[in-house]
């Protein structure tokens, strides 16, 4: 099955009620495009060039104004053009500044070399760049344009200034990362902010280009925002923006049943914790009934800790078959702590033959390691009914192919899954990354480092679960569970355990 992504014209009409410029996030081939589109309108670059170069200036001074000395570092592309121009606003400031240059300065072209031709002075050579104390890094070396590892002068100068410990300022990206994957190219600035122009790029929200950038400024240089939203594609920052018209209404007529009845299969009696972390999650992020479908042996392990969650005996296929006559259970959450791969396969086939919803996590996505084609084909067709929820391990079991490839950033690994498999993909870790079949993508952000605790995955399999069961479509229910998730890993806090978190579950954000 191919994995080009061909989003239908459609989404351009739904990304259209979320188009608020901030959760943007445009990748260097589509800014090439928006450049294209910004010059065709009529706008002159060199502006824009002259309004980042004054953004970056003016950043510097805001945030160092203890700096004995700027030196501002130009590459051989309109990144270093933008560092000309910051470096003459930054001498008109008064400030003391030094320029070197990565090559030959009268090799420049276009925009960068105009920037050049205004400051005026001559840059001295790279190489030459001897290290203060006092000195602050204006990092304008490469931005978008890079496309290959650094070269060693620049590794050079990256070096010495980790060795010095000297404070980098970046100009849109710092250099070495790569925007479209946030990977490290040979080796990278590690900047204390980064001043980036009308959106940010994915080297900005992916690890570890999202450690190395510090604090991202986006500063408007004035291309209009209907040429940004014409030409963005469909990745976007997880915010309530894009996923709140789709949250679960409740009006005076919704009743338990209404809000929907979740299922969370628990493994057997040693192992039966995780499906309780789902079931309380699940409830506490809104569905009205939660039943923990318990095999005969865990009955009483499980049935010692529930309150206000169900539990019901399901010990092999026939009682799952009898169960799924009820058409009010509407979603499963397969995986957390379930143990038996064989029955995992067996249940996940009955719930896609009676068209239900299911969250697969962990052991029921272990499960289809050596068949991941027979999954697929179980949820292929109609609406989106299967989220994913793998962490990088789990990915590399169902799409091995996928995690080898070097060439892809995280987003265009969730993003091709998400075509193969016909499911909501939520790609785990810091920077989780939510695609959906139809190539949408968003890239999550809020989520706190002590989130990586043991079971907090299981709590996000119950969130996801209680936003499908309450009847949304399956992309903004993982996206929507992954920032609920994100919320109540800051509100449990630091030192927080899984336990903590459903209780932490925020209510839906005022739409
Ligand atoms: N409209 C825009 O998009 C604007 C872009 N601006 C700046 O323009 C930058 C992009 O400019 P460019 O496309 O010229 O790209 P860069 O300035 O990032 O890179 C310059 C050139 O270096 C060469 N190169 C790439 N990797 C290299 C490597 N490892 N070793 C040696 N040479 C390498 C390539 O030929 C590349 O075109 C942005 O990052 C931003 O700073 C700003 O001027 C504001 C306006
Ligand atoms: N460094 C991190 N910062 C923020 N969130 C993280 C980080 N590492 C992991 N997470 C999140 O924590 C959860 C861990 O889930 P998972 O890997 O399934 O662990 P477990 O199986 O122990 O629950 C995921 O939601 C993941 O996105
Ligand atoms: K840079």
């Amino acid at each position: 099955m191919a994995d080009d992504l061909a989003p239908a014209a459609s989404l351009q009409a739904w990304w259209g009620m979320h188009q608020e410029i901030d959760t943007l996030i445009i990748t260097p081939r589509d800014m090439g495009r928006i450049d294209a589109a910004a010059a065709a309108s009529g706008l002159a670059s060199y502006g824009l060039m002259e309004r980042a170069g004054q953004a970056v200036a003016a950043a510097a001074l805001r945030r160092f104004p203890g700096a004995h000395r700027f030196v501002v570092l130009c590459g051989p592309g309109n990144n270093g053009g933008d560092g000309y121009v910051a470096a003459r606003a930054l001498e008109a400031a008064g400030a003391e500044v030094a320029v070197h240059a990565l090559g030959d300065p009268s090799a420049l072209r276009g925009d960068a070399a105009i920037a050049l031709r205004h400051f005026g002075g001559a840059p001295r050579a790279l190489a030459e760049y001897g290290p203060r104390p006092g000195d602050v890094v204006v990092d304008a070396l490469f931005g978008a344009g890079l496309s290959r590892d650094l070269p060693d002068e620049a590794v050079q100068v990256v070096e010495a200034v980790r060795r010095h410990a000297l404070p980098v300022l970046a100009v849109d990206l710092p250099s070495g990362i790569d925007g479209r994957t946030g990977e490290v190219r040979g080796a990278a600035f590690e900047a204390v902010a980064t001043v980036t122009f009308m959106c940010r790029k994915p080297g900005h929200l992916l690890l570890p280009g999202r450690t190395l950038s510090g604090d991202v400024e986006v500063f408007d240089i004035g291309i209009p925002g209907r040429i940004l939203a014409v030409h963005a594609g469909h990745v976007r920052v997880n915010t309530p923006y894009v996923w709140r018209l789709a949250e679960p209404q409740q009006t005076g007529a919704t009743h338990k049943y209404v809000r929907g009845h979740l299922a969370v299969f628990s493994g057997p009696a040693t192992a039966t914790g995780a499906a309780r972390l789902s079931a309380a999650a699940g409830l506490r992020a809104g569905a009205g009934l939660v039943t923990v479908l318990s095999p005969t042996d865990a009955l009483f392990a499980n049935a010692a800790r529930l309150t206000g969650v169900m539990l019901k005996d399901v010990d092999g296929e026939a009682d799952l078959a009898a169960l799924l006559e009820d058409e009010r259970l509407k979603t499963f959450v397969l995986g957390p702590g379930f143990g038996d791969a064989g029955r995992a396969r067996a249940y996940a086939g009955l719930i896609a033959a009676k068209g239900r919803r299911l969250v697969l996590d962990a052991d029921g996505i272990s499960a289809f390691r050596d068949t991941p084609d027979a999954l697929f084909g179980l949820f292929a067709g109609g609406d989106t009914r299967l989220v994913l929820t793998p962490h990088d391990g789990e990915f590399a079991r169902l799409f091995p192919d996928l995690a080898g490839d070097g060439t892809l950033s995280k987003i265009d690994r969730a993003q091709k899954a998400a075509a193969r498999s016909h499911a909501a993909v939520i790609l785990k870790g810091a920077d989780t990354v939510i695609a959906a079949p139809d190539g949408r993508a968003l890239v999550n952000e809020n989520a706190p480092p002590w989130l990586a605790t043991a079971g907090s995955g299981d709590v996000l399999a119950g969130i996801v679960g209680a936003h499908l069961t309450q009847g949304m479509p399956a992309f903004e229910a993982a996206a929507s569970a992954v920032w609920r998730h994100g919320e109540a890993g800051s509100i449990a806090g630091k030192g927080l355990t899984a336990e903590d978190l459903p209780e932490a579950i925020p209510p839906w954000p005022a739409a």
